[in-house]
């Protein structure tokens, strides 16, 4: 110790060889005497030990450099054993990624959602990728060529400038300046096809995936769209597949070019000088170990980013959605305020993540800028002076070092942007792997079918909502060819009703039959085809009528379309536009008298099907062959019209309040073409005085 010089000893090498053999034996300890903690402790350190090695690593390298000045130390055995030791060290570390490996496979609970891996993920959409591979070769050979042209730049660099200090010759200066003019026009024409031919790699990705996510939410459950909003939804379909593409795009053409060139220019810069490189590629493997926390800390954020997002998205279509409701209750500026709260939610986790930029711009580039270019100006000048560089070779080194610094900062910074690309990737992979909970599509597709509805003790509770019974143990049928109602109260579980025999849910108990066998046995497409559902309030789609009426149907020639709308009373008043069945529709909403025809048209219709309505119009329920009263999700009476009006219960007493309008201020609903004798039929069927509170009947 009394004799230590730093340019001789080995004694300070030891010395950290013998912490880092301190800090691998404690913890292996640690770990055999405490298997519970243990492994959960030593991985909690990982970063810092990870440093700590680095920071041992590095001053090995240095202490190289300073012995190279001594020529033979460097090969003195105690010079070389802690540094084989020190490597040694590494593959213990390595062991220790197998502890947290372990680690991790104990804390997995079975069912809990696995946090997906970012390399994976990557792995994933490269795999997307696939069938473009060839254009992927394409964009990578260009890649290539362009990074090798760029790598060469600086080397020819140095020579012209040696040509003219040195050799003080225009021909040892042209020949150089040729090469170069020729190196800078082969990159940028290989520049520009790499971009194009990566461009148009990703934006097919973004087609794929957004094809994918959509197929993927066609397939799910009913279920699913309750649990989920339609702002969420839509929004990982628009802007989350486009963020992946586009990062990814621009991440990887980023990534690949900064890695080769970068490759290119330790190649030669090691060919340059060795020791100089040692002193440039030190303190990489620290911007390495800043950039993964950096990196793993942005993607929580931007996870985060995106769900603010998505509560704005979901606000903001729910508020114009309902635009006629928020100008009733006068309530814009409430509206306003919120969509901006949210949008200040997502502007918190903006300034976190500007915040963690900067930090890690900071942190990178007082490495790169200061540090690294500083020591090799420091120490390259050494060389020179002592002979053992020229000064062309100094000056193209410090030009790859620079390159090499921007191809780094690059490659961080694409880290920064993959991780972003990731994040939002996971999200739509959630969507694309989810599988609906739906039991099997059934096989069953006889040539005919009767009609034959029955619920058998059916009780419902809706999947958002799994306590709360909605149907309790109903049991009913349908028969062919007749027109059965559904009546009861708002809310007491009639469109519930239609909903499973649509199988758009799946009872909790009992079943749902058709012609006697389970409606989910049956195809979809077969089932779909043989249940129609005509909703209250019908929905087009923004296409053509042509289009809104052959919904659902492939190929269908025009005149069964003209045939169907002429069956719907719809034919003259389609003509009676400009652009006929071509015209595009936008808007869903029926004027009183299109309304009409269509329910005429309804009312024709009728008399060849089974049919279950829940019905508008008093004349349709009286006519029914059958009628189901449903209240609080029970059924508690059936029969004709006139058998339930002259036993006065729910039903007699829903018809009389919606006759009378003894409504809380509603006006009643006016009983089409209803002769006087019909309306007095019904008040006298009717026991008076009853004392419910059931709002309205709805026909
Ligand atoms: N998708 C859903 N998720 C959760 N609950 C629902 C859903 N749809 C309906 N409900 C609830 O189920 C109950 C029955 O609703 P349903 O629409 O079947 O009644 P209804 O008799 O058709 O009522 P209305 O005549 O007002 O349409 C109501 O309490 C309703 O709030």
């Amino acid at each position: 110790m009394q004799d230590f010089d730093v340019f001789r000893s080995v004694f300070d090498l030891w010395g950290t060889l013998l912490v880092r053999v301190c800090l691998l034996l404690g913890a292996s300890i640690g770990v055999s005497w405490n298997n519970a903690d243990g492994p959960q402790r030593v991985s909690m350190l990982e970063t810092l030990s990870d440093l700590l090695c680095l920071v041992v690593t590095a001053y090995a390298l240095a202490k190289l450099l300073l012995f190279s000045e001594q020529g033979s130390l460097m090969y003195d055995p105690w010079f070389l054993i802690p540094n084989v030791v020190a490597g040694l060290g590494e593959g213990c570390e390595e062991s220790d990624g197998l502890i947290n490996q372990v680690v991790e496979e104990e804390e997995e609970i079975p069912g809990e959602k696995e946090e997906p891996h970012s390399g994976a993920t990557v792995g994933r959409l490269l795999s997307y990728c696939k069938k473009d591979a060839l254009l992927l070769g394409i964009a990578f050979l260009f890649l290539l060529l362009s990074a090798v042209c760029e790598a060469f730049i600086p080397y020819y660099t140095g020579q012209a400038i040696d040509g003219i200090v040195i050799h003080k010759s225009m021909e040892y200066f042209v020949k150089p300046m040729a090469t170069l003019t020729v190196l800078a026009l082969v990159s940028s024409i290989a520049i520009g096809v790499r971009g194009g031919v990566f461009s148009i790699t990703f934006a097919r990705l973004n087609v794929r995936l957004r094809n994918l996510l959509f197929r993927s939410l066609m397939r799910q459950e009913i279920g699913f769209f309750d649990a989920n909003h339609t702002g969420d939804i839509t929004s990982r379909l628009t802007s989350d597949t486009t963020q992946v593409s586009d990062l990814i795009s621009e991440n990887v053409n980023l990534f690949l070019r900064s890695l080769i060139k970068a490759l290119g220019f330790c190649f030669f810069m090691f060919s340059m000088s060795w020791k100089l490189t040692l002193v440039t590629i030190m303190g990489f493997p620290f911007i390495a170990v800043i950039s993964k926390l950096y990196g793993e800390y942005y993607k929580r954020l931007t996870k985060a980013v995106q769900n603010a997002l998505a509560q704005a998205n979901k606000l903001a279509e729910e508020t114009i959605s309902a635009m006629r409701t928020v100008r009733s209750f006068a309530n814009e500026e409430q509206e306003a305020d919120s969509y901006y709260a949210r949008l200040n939610d997502m502007f918190q986790l903006n300034k976190k993540q500007a915040l963690a930029y900067s930090c890690y711009m900071w942190s990178s580039c007082v490495y790169l800028r200061a540090g690294s270019a500083v020591g090799i100006l420091f120490y390259g000048g050494h060389l020179v002076v002592s002979g053992q560089m020229s000064g062309g070779t100094l000056i193209s080194f410090v030009i790859y070092e620079l390159e090499l610094g921007e191809c780094l900062e690059s490659i961080a910074s694409v880290y920064t942007g993959l991780m972003q690309g990731v994040g939002a990737a996971e999200k739509v992979f959630e969507y694309i792997d989810r599988k609906p909970k739906l039991p099997q599509d059934g096989q069953e597709a006889p040539a005919t079918l009767k009609g034959l509805v029955e619920f058998r003790n059916v009780s419902f509770a809706y999947p958002t909502r799994p306590d709360t019974l909605i149907l309790k143990n109903v049991s009913f049928t349908v028969r062919p060819g007749e027109v059965t109602a559904l009546v009861g109260p708002s809310g007491s579980g009639k469109s519930s009703c239609v909903c499973l025999l649509e199988n758009f849910y799946t009872p909790q108990q009992g079943q749902v039959l058709l012609d006697g066998q389970p409606v989910h046995t049956y195809q979809h497409s077969y089932l779909h085809s043989q249940v129609a559902l005509v909703g209250q309030e019908p929905v087009l789609f923004a296409r053509s009528v042509m289009k809104n009426i052959s919904y659902g149907l492939l190929d269908t020639p025009m005149e069964a379309v003209v045939q169907a709308a002429i069956k719907a009373n719809a034919h003259d008043f389609i003509t009676s536009f400009s652009k006929g069945y071509e015209t595009g529709v936008a808007t869903s909403a029926l004027d009183a008298e299109s309304e009409h025809i269509v329910q005429q048209a309804l009312n024709d219709i009728m008399r060849d099907h089974t049919v279950l309505v829940i019905a508008h119009r008093l004349s349709t329920v009286e006519r029914a062959n059958n009628i189901i009263v449903i209240d609080r999700g029970s059924v508690v009476e059936q029969g004709p019209h006139r058998e339930l009006m002259a036993r006065g219960g729910l039903y007699c007493k829903l018809v009389q309040r919606q006759v009378l309008g003894i409504e809380t201020g509603a006006e009643p609903l006016k009983p089409p073409e209803e002769s006087a004798w019909q309306l007095r039929e019904k008040q006298q069927g009717c026991r008076r005085g009853s004392s419910e509170s059931e709002s309205t009947l709805r026909y």
